[in-house]
């Protein structure tokens, strides 16, 4: 046969799939956001419309991929998480990865026009992606902890540095400077005290991140079997929560099951 010839090409595609019994985190970033923000002329520190585009393209990802039960947000970046024995392309990697990446990215220039209508996009936006395996609860609960914990920091940082420049009139050089070495309690107090800024009543988004949450299956099966279902029903959640710790867990444990 003349395919057979050439068949042996094949052989090459080495497989990669990703350990069973692991958690799998994707985590999506924005390519050089800081250039796309700026053509695009988000609102500094936060654009609401920018943040609410992302939700909505990890909303699309997740509405495409049943088997994500969980997504946060924060910025120009995004982690998925799938549950624990997820079957997805037979739990290849690079087909998972490119899948997740391509949805997000597809989803963020669709409705790009449904959150920027007055604003046309300027050039493609693009993003990258990294899967991290976790072996156990603890890591995962730890994970998202980390990523929430990133989007306090910046947030609190962000919101002083720009507050220091656009309304104290400061260079971007001598706000950095001030607010070199301070801890959280000065930045709240500068906010506070020079521009009558209380950060807590900021945006939750802005504070927070975004967590979207797949709800479990409310209906009780007719027989006392257990139904063969994969433990989460289509419908997502989009939550902002205070910290994403111990007792948000509790109250979802299907997410890690
Ligand atoms: N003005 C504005 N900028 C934002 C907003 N969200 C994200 N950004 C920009 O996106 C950047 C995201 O940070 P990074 O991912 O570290 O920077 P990057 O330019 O995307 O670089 P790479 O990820 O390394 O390609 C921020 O530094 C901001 O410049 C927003 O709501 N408003
Ligand atoms: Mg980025």
């Amino acid at each position: 046969m003349a395919n057979s010839k050439f068949a042996y090409v094949r052989s090459f595609e080495l497989p990669d799939p990703l350990l069973p019994s692991t958690y799998i985190v994707c985590r999506l970033d924005g390519r050089s956001f800081h250039k796309f923000t700026d053509v695009h002329g988000f609102l500094k520190p936060n654009d609401e419309r920018g943040l609410g585009l992302m939700d909505r393209a990890a909303e699309g990802v997740m509405t495409e991929l049943r088997d994500v039960v969980l997504a946060f947000g924060e910025s120009d970046e995004f982690s998925f998480l799938l549950k624990k024995h997820t079957t997805l392309y037979n739990r290849r990697e690079s087909k998972i990865l490119s899948s997740i990446l391509s949805i997000l990215t597809a989803h963020y220039v669709f409705h790009w026009p449904d959150f920027f209508p007055e604003t046309k996009l300027q050039y493609p936006p693009s993003f990258d992606a990294r899967i991290v395996l976790y072996p156990g609860e603890q890591e995962v609960r730890d994970y998202f902890a980390w990523r929430q914990a990133d989007t306090h920091i910046n947030n609190l940082y962000n919101t002083t540095f720009w507050a220091l420049v656009q309304q104290g009139d400061l260079t971007p050089t001598a706000a950095h400077a001030e607010l070199s070495g301070t801890v959280s309690a000065q930045k709240h107090e500068i906010l506070h005290g020079r521009f009558g800024v209380n950060y807590n009543n900021l945006p939750e988004r802005y504070r927070k991140g975004s967590v979207l949450v797949r709800k479990p299956v409310n209906k009780r099966p007719r027989s006392r079997q257990p139904p063969p279902w994969d433990g989460t029903s289509g419908e997502v959640e989009v939550l902002h929560v205070d910290v994403i710790a111990d007792e948000f867990w509790e109250q979802r444990p299907w997410l890690l099951r």
